[in-house]
């Protein structure tokens, strides 16, 4: 790639080389970026497929970075941080463009997602330099004890080298700069990326700006890689690199677990965070179902059909009270679903999975397709559907729990509470769960929390699960299939602890001890200094 400036934008042109510590790498074999709106292929560049040297000089740059980048001072990574957001906001329209084209999806969207891609590479800078992360423990020493104490400091360390994996629904916030890379990086680890091959131009024009982040802040270029390729291979040599010290993967099931297994098989297993599926259930409680149907059939149908329901946090799975309410209730939502315009989707594989998805839907017996959207004008347009079923149907049948990525939904109708929370507690694991309540629906509302808190890593009320904010208490997680570790986000400032573990000194000079353990521990930073919290 190469760049110039016009007017504080930058001009990019694509070469499809990978990046690997600030140089681009070329290779005889190439694949071509596909336009889902036509499934033909962009006009050049072809995009170069990395090989087993690629991963090794990557790894290799990234553990050579690891020892500097990790020790640099944390207003040094903040800056880096803060000038990556301002390059990828200098990309301007080059980059929306470029995403549009490579994933369909519309510009409005890319420029809000874009924001979010800054916004969260802004917050992370805050976090690194306000050093309550590096979670710093003093216990001071007591000789007089009996036995004596020591004196013990902990504070958080970076694992080291992070794989990245690009999801392919959220080209730029999920992807080479989302929020596993903004964490890993605010953690200090440096990251070798793995593109998803279906918006390879985006991935090279991001790679493009972090590269000139690294070079204006001085950090040392080997903290960032870019790997391109089609292959399984290649995702599956990247996190088996003895080198690589965690993984941060969004995507499907059965990806997310095939990372899993090559992580866990490795001589040193390592931590994979993986997000992958969910149906995210969303209850609507009587006296809110009575009161308010009709709006709740209209944004239900928004948050379904938005991005083509390309989202993890899609609502698959409407539960609610049989009775007059839900029937007015599934009236609306058929009306509303048969307006809702056809879509294209990310790739021709996710369209095909999802049509496959709906077709089993509609074949089982006892489920009935509520509705469908506006029939495609082509072969590369999916539409909407929403289909319907009783709690009994559904508890029966594990494959009604699936995620079926795309704009697709069903609705349950339960016979009462007592039905409606033996469902919920068969559920797997998932990202979210929401409650529609008024106030006559607290009692009910608060015999359902345990369950849902049990499920899910977000409790919603009177709100919808797709746009997640980027804040300090976000979670962005929940059990397993919604991701591999419960005990993390993938969105929001916590996710930087996916990437530290503790150390703890004992009884080291204080001409040893890492800087931020000597003294009483840094100031500005909470600590706990003998059990007593301190600002
Ligand atoms: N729940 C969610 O948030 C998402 C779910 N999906 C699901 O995934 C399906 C396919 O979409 P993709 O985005 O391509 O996801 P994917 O999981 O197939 O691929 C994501 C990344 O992982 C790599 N990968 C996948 N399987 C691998 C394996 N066995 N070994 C090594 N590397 C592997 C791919 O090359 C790609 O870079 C969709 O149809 C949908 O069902 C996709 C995106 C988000
Ligand atoms: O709804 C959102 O904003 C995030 C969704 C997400 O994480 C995903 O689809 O992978």
């Amino acid at each position: 790639m190469t760049g110039n400036h016009s007017n504080g934008k930058t001009i990019m042109t694509l070469t499809g080389n990978l990046f690997i510590a600030g140089q681009r790498r070329s290779s005889d074999e190439r694949f071509q970026a596909l336009d889902p709106s036509t499934d033909k292929a962009i006009p050049e560049p072809g995009f170069a497929i990395a090989e087993p040297a690629d991963v090794d000089a990557a790894c290799e740059a990234a553990e050579a970075a690891y020892a500097i980048y990790s020790n640099l001072p944390l207003e040094k990574r903040a800056r880096f941080l803060e000038a990556m957001a301002d390059e990828i906001d200098s990309l301007g329209d080059t980059l929306t463009e470029r995403a549009c084209a490579e994933t369909g999806l519309p510009e409005a969207r890319l420029t809000g997602e874009r924001g979010r891609t800054v916004g969260q590479l802004r917050l992370f800078a805050q976090v690194v330099r306000d050093g309550a992360w590096q979670g710093v423990r003093i216990d001071n020493a007591d000789p007089d004890r009996t036995p004596p104490k020591p004196d013990l400091r902990l504070r958080k360390v970076p694992l080291g080298p992070v794989a990245v994996f690009g999801a392919s629904n959220f080209p730029l916030a999920f992807s080479i700069a989302g929020g596993d890379t903004a964490s890993a990086l605010a953690a200090g680890c440096p990251v070798v990326a793995k593109g998803h091959p279906a918006h390879p131009g985006t991935s090279e024009l991001v790679a493009g700006a972090i590269m000139r982040a690294a070079e204006k802040t001085g950090v040392p270029t080997g903290m960032f890689s870019l790997l391109n390729g089609t292959s399984h291979e290649l995702g599956t040599a990247l996190v088996s690199d003895p080198r690589i010290q965690a993984v941060g993967f969004t995507g499907s099931r059965k990806g997310g677990e095939a990372l899993m297994k090559v992580a866990a098989a490795r001589k040193q297993p390592i931590p994979v965070y993986a997000e992958m599926s969910a149906i995210n259930p969303v209850i609507l409680l009587p006296s809110a179902l009575e009161s308010r149907g009709d709006a709740l059939a209209q944004a239900y149908v928004g948050s379904v059909t938005m991005g083509a329901g390309q989202f993890c946090t899609n609502p698959g799975l409407v539960l609610a009270m049989q009775g007059e309410a839900l029937e007015n209730f599934a009236e609306a939502v058929g009306d509303a679903i048969h307006k809702a315009a056809p879509q294209v989707m990310l790739t021709h594989g996710i369209r095909q999975q999802f049509g496959a998805g709906k077709a089993e839907l509609s074949a089982e017996t006892n489920v009935t397709l509520l509705g469908e959207g506006v029939a495609p004008s082509n072969e590369c347009q999916s539409s909407a559907a929403i289909f319907r079923t009783s709690a009994a149907e559904f508890m029966k049948n594990p494959s009604l729990g699936e995620e079926n990525f795309g704009a697709s939904s069903i609705i349950v109708e339960c016979d009462d509470l007592d039905q409606l929370q033996s469902l919920l507690a068969g559920l797997e694991g998932q990202l979210t769960a929401a409650l529609h309540m008024d106030e006559a629906d607290y009692g009910m509302a608060g015999k359902l929390l345990p369950v849902l808190e049990k499920k899910a890593g977000r409790v919603i009320a009177n709100g919808w699960p797709t746009g997640v904010e980027v804040s300090h208490s976000m979670v962005h997680g929940g059990p397993y299939p919604a991701t591999s570790d419960p005990k993390s986000t993938s969105v929001g400032t916590l996710a930087i602890e996916r990437f530290l573990r503790p150390v703890c000194y004992q009884d080291l000079p204080p001409e040893l001890l890492p800087a931020c353990l000597a003294g009483q521990g840094p100031d500005g930073a909470i600590r706990l200094i003998d059990g007593v919290w301190k600002i």
